[in-house]
């Protein structure tokens, strides 16, 4: 179940890491090299010592010491160039697995994309990017070195002691293994509600620290900061929880590793005092067992955090259930007829309509009037696609969009709403978005005199490459609406759609934007309140009404 969780974020991450299998094989052939290195390092002590006390030549002994410092030399420095290796496929891995993360969520249906706590979503990809490479880089790094050097050294006991020797070895070493495994099962009830907790925490101190003009306004510093303290606790009690349980299993498996410490090290013993192995194999032994001590113990580190990392995977691949936008590259004929509603079914803040009939035309401005929560924009959501019609069908000229939308239709419309974005970036990337076209700085320069944005630049010497981050947020409410709103202009759309694109501005500026918008777009489909906006239209369209009739 898991594995095929991990293939599937393995795959989905791989369009974004290329080498990433020439990688891992150069990592397990490493592994393999230093693993086996590692193993004979001890075999060429007890060979040197055997050596010297059987008489052996002092050329052989020097011969078997210079090899065992190149052999030395040679595993300190594949060791680093493992360790280089883990670096960088750490870091392609997990950033890999983040960008496939943020291609998931915003291609997610807008209906469930609401449904999703950003904070949440934030901390629980940071955490599932990290997990995935330290879960794929434990394995490379810290079982497979235990599972080669445990192969290459129960392969040197059993031609040196014997082969029941060799087999206890390995059966105890399998045995730890298994008992890890039991203890990883356990260890990840424990985890789940941890993170839980650590991500509402993450959800509420963002939610904080973008509201804080409200706060201030509020005068409720002491009143939100008393209330983090409280999710503070209730996080500090968990954490305390859990990590008792999970130091609890640590400390039973520390214990199993000290138990195989003691047999092996009690039975070498009593086979030298038999004399059935000379000095070198108990030098040999001894440090055959010293050596996987150590990896046993990461090897039970590893087991406690893997849990934590399958569960912060598992959570983190909810998101790629999701239904998705099911976006197609139809192409559509020019027509008079822009968009087409026909005997359609939909649905409204959880009303049902029935019998939906609506006809939009180019070249014509059409205003959407309502009151509040009418359906104003729920019904540009279903003309970009971000719903979808339950029967009947919808139309865009005579391309049938009723289930798949066609991307090639943004080609065409551009879409303003009621959220304004200010990218962190310069004011030319913020304005030439996404956009097809190129333009002169003049041009753009123009524009922003038109649209009363020049100050922007002027008052702070910037000029349009410049960064603007530091000023994004002191940007006024009108400010940011002109610049969305020449954004979407700079796309040159046939059809415009623009929900209250007026409500932060003076009506002389909204008269001044509005008659460019209409001389300079075929079509507009606006949302407005106000009555500048309604003068300009062609054809004023009741939602409220429409509905109502239908
Ligand atoms: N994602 C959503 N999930 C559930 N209900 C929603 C969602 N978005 C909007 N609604 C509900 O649908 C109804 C219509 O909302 P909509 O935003 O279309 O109204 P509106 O006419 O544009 O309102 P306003 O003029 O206040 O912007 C409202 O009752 C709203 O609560």
């Amino acid at each position: 179940m898991f594995l095929a969780i991990y293939k599937e974020i393995w795959n989905a991450s791989n369009r974004f890491y290329n080498n990433s299998k020439q990688h891992l094989l150069v990592i397990i052939g490493l592994v393999c090299v230093v693993s086996l290195i590692n193993s004979l390092l001890p075999y060429l002590i007890k060979l040197i010592i055997d050596g010297t006390q059987h008489g052996k030549g002092i050329h052989y002994i020097y011969i078997l010491v210079v090899s065992y410092c190149f052999a030395w030399l040679l595993s300190q420095i594949l060791e680093w160039t493992r360790n280089f290796f883990h670096v960088v496929v750490m870091s392609r891995l997990e950033s890999s697995v983040l960008i496939t993360g943020l291609e998931n969520y915003l291609k997610i249906e807008k209906l469930q994309q609401d449904k999703i706590d950003t904070g949440v979503f934030n901390s629980e990809a940071m955490r599932a990017s990290s997990s995935f490479s330290s879960l794929t880089l434990s394995l490379l790094f810290v079982f497979l070195p235990a599972i080669f050097q445990l192969f290459f050294i129960s392969y040197i006991l059993y031609i040196n002691i014997n082969a029941f020797f060799a087999l206890g070895f390995i059966g105890t070493a399998l045995l730890m293994f298994a008992i890890s495994y039991f203890i990883t099962r356990k260890s990840k009830e424990y985890y789940e509600p941890l993170y839980s907790v650590k991500s509402i925490l993450n959800s509420k101190f963002l939610e904080k620290v973008n509201n804080s003009y409200e706060i201030k306004a509020n005068n409720a510093v002491d009143f939100e900061v008393n209330r983090f303290e409280r999710n503070v606790k209730s996080y500090i009690g968990q954490m305390s929880h859990s990590h008792m349980k999970i130091a609890s299993l640590m400390v039973l498996q520390i214990i199993l590793i000290f138990v195989f410490l003691l047999t092996f090290l009690l039975m070498s013993t009593k086979l030298f005092s038999l004399g059935k192995i000379t000095t070198g194999d108990m030098v040999m032994i001894s440090s055959y067992i010293m050596m996987l001590t150590i990896p046993f113990l990461m090897i039970s580190q590893q087991v406690n955090l893997i849990s934590g990392q399958v569960v912060a995977i598992k959570k983190f691949h909810n998101y790629f259930r999701m239904k998705k936008d099911q976006n197609s590259q139809q192409h559509y004929s020019d027509s008079h007829l822009l968009f087409a509603f026909a005997d359609v079914v939909l649905e409204v803040g959880g009303r049902v309509i029935q019998q939906f009939n609506l006809k939009l035309y180019k070249n014509k401005t059409y205003v959407l009037i309502g009151k509040t929560g009418s359906g104003k924009s729920t019904l540009i959501n279903y003309l970009l696609g971000f719903y979808k019609i339950r029967a009947g069908k919808l139309f865009y000229k005579d391309l049938d969009i009723s289930q798949n939308y066609s991307e090639k239709i943004f080609d065409e419309i551009a879409f303003v709403g009621q959220n304004y974005s200010i990218f962190t970036g310069s004011l030319r990337e913020n304005l030439v978005y996404n956009s097809r076209h190129c333009y002169a700085d003049e041009e753009i320069k123009q524009l922003l005199g038109l649209f009363d944005l020049q100050h922007l630049l002027v008052d702070k010497n910037l000029s349009l490459d410049d960064d603007i981050n530091e000023y994004l947020k002191s940007f006024s409410g009108g400010e940011k609406q002109r610049l969305n709103i020449l954004r979407a202009i700079l796309k040159k759309p046939r059809v415009l759609i623009l929900d209250e694109p007026t409500s932060a501005l003076d009506s002389k500026t909204a008269i001044q934007i509005l008659n460019y918008l209409k001389t300079n777009v075929e079509t507009l489909i606006v949302i407005t309140h106000s009555q500048e906006c309604r003068d300009l239209a062609d054809e004023i369209i009741n939602v409220e009404q429409l509905f109502q009739s239908a």
